[in-house]
């Protein structure tokens, strides 16, 4: 599923109406009735909607769910914030529908009617909030900005048309006051805002309603971002031979744990023996080691001298491994920036970079260009704004802009972690994760996301299915242990490697 900035939301419908030949009205009928057959298996039918209608297209849709909601017998209130003349076009067009099917429009045009207004308001049980869609320029304007207050204040369940009214559909900073949807209806393709804080937080649920829109018209403006699904993942999830052996499951490397941190090792290394890898080694200091040994019977280890203070601190023959995984909990250490750039300069298969071991990279981007082979970033916001010397806010505001221009610039896979975990790859394509909850907001998660990534991208044909499928599972893990004990808490990173095999059985044979 295609996700959509603003310009390229326009450029789609653009071309629907003018290339295509569908008219906009067309469009607006389906948009309103699709959301009107949502809105009639959850409203009661002694429920009072009231619908609040801006002047642009997405007041449009609001006046086609309300003579939908009158024809099926709702009692429904409907109100223009602004005035009528301000209707024209396609939503004029179905005004008029509305109206000359016996519903009735009430104006608030400035200050003075927020008091009648408000008194609506009071008989409402649910309101739908058709007031600003995509097309919304800057902050809401004061008399907007008023009604968004009083609909917040009111405490009335909103269901909101395409948008919550206020988000920018781009996400960015967001300080104003924007509608708080209880459930947000998303027309076709789900808006970049959907994905970026603090945006994403005034959505609420999400509902995606199609309207039609031609394949043609998606693909003349693909902005090559998608949601990852269950069905991408069955599809590109790899089935084994019968004539495999374990050195057909890719051999790895995973350096990893410190005196203080053995358990980020333990972790990262039962999640890459359970995701599959053929045959997996471990580097860790000896202290480390026994525990890692004691949790991971399965792992051999290479040993080196965790004690130098050189870029000799690593095992001698990295050629041998097809991936290696550096980083969980190795720590900050004069020694960890040698091995970074040694792993940078001389491994040749896949290298994983993840915690700690991204810590110095800000310092040595420039290598990363020169490696040949497939180099994957796992950073959380916060690693994510070192590399790139910004803040986490505005890491969080523009997660898709800055996590290509990075990839693109620096060639390589970057898992930008947080919830909707964002994959993007060299060449700039996006998917967002579609799985997980805040039971995975707890230590130790990430360490077993990369030893899942360690083991999928030496399985996958494709290094970007790889990393959308780690991420899938990883989140699906989470979805399903919450759901068997109906909590968000208490789940710990080992059982995520635990519940690993039969999670990934549910997914591969469950039906999408
Ligand atoms: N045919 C189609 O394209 C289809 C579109 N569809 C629907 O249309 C939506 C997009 O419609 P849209 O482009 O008309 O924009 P919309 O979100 O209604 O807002 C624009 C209006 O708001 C105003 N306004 C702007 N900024 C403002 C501000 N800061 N504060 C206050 N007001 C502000 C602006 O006024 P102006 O600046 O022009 O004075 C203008 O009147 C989309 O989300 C979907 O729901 C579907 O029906 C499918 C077919
Ligand atoms: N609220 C949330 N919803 C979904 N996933 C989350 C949420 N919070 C954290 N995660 C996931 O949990 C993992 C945490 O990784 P990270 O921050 O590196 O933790 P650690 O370093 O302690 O292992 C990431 O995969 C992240 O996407
Ligand atoms: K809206």
């Amino acid at each position: 599923m295609q996700i959509v900035s603003r310009e390229e939301m326009q450029a789609i419908d653009r071309h629907a109406i003018e290339s295509i030949g569908l008219g906009g009205h067309l469009l607006m009928e389906n948009a309103g009735r699709g959301i009107f057959e949502h809105l009639r298996s959850i409203l009661g039918q002694d429920e009072r909607i009231g619908v609040i209608i801006g002047k642009g297209n997405n007041g449009g849709d609001g006046f086609v769910i309300a003579r939908y909601l009158r024809d099926h017998g709702y009692s429904t209130d409907v109100w223009v914030i602004g005035e009528a003349a301000a209707i024209i076009g396609d939503s004029a067009y179905h005004k008029a529908a509305f109206e000359r099917s016996g519903g009735s429009v009430s104006y608030a045009t400035e200050e003075a009617a927020l008091n009648d207004f408000e008194k609506a308001m009071r008989q409402w049980d649910v309101m739908i909030d058709a007031l600003l869609g995509t097309g919304i320029k800057g902050a809401p304007r004061p008399f907007y900005l008023r009604i968004i207050q009083c609909m917040n204040k009111s405490q009335v369940p909103v269901y909101s048309v395409d948008m919550p009214s206020g988000v920018p559909a781009n996400g960015g900073s967001v300080s104003h006051d924007c509608v708080k949807a209880l459930r947000t209806y998303t027309l076709q393709c789900p808006k970049i805002a959907q994905f970026t804080f603090p945006s994403a937080s005034y959505y609420g649920e999400v509902a995606v309603v199609d309207i039609g829109l031609p394949q043609a018209s998606l693909k003349a403006h693909d902005g090559k971002r998608r949601l990852w699904l269950k069905d991408d993942f069955q599809k590109t999830y790899p089935r084994r031979s019968v004539f495999s052996h374990k050195g057909s499951h890719g051999k790895g490397l995973i350096v990893a744990g410190s005196e203080d941190m053995p358990g980020a090792a333990v972790l990262a290394t039962r999640a890459a023996l359970r995701a599959g890898i053929g045959l997996l080694s471990v580097s860790a200091p000896n202290s480390a080691k026994s525990i890692i040994a004691h949790h991971a019977v399965e792992a051999m280890y290479d040993p080196f001298d965790y004690r130098a203070q050189t870029a000799d601190a690593l095992p001698k023959q990295l050629s041998t491994y097809d991936g290696v995984a550096f980083g969980p909990g190795i720590g900050r250490a004069e020694r960890v920036e040698d091995q970074l750039i040694k792993l940078l300069n001389n491994t040749d298969g896949v290298l994983v970079l993840d915690a700690d071991g991204l810590f110095y990279l800000n310092q040595h981007l420039d290598k990363l260009s020169q490696r040949s082979s497939p180099t994957i970033l796992t950073p959380h916001p916060g690693e994510m704004a070192r590399l790139v010397g910004a803040t986490i806010k505005d890491v969080e505001n523009n997660r898709f802009e800055m996590a290509r221009t990075f990839s693109k610039t620096y060639g390589v896979y970057l898992i930008l972690k947080g919830p909707n975990t964002l994959v993007t790859a060299p060449d700039g394509q996006q998917w967002v994760n579609s799985t997980g909850n805040p039971a995975l907001a707890n230590g130790g998660t990430g360490d077993v996301l990369t030893g899942i990534v360690l083991a999928f991208a030496l399985q996958h044909k494709r290094i970007s299915a790889a990393l959308c499928n780690a991420v899938y599972l990883h989140g699906f893990i989470a979805d399903q242990l919450s759901q068997e004990l109906s909590v968000q808490s208490g789940i710990v990173a080992s059982d995520l490697t635990v519940a690993l095999p039969e999670a990934l059985g549910k997914l591969l044979s469950a039906t999408t």
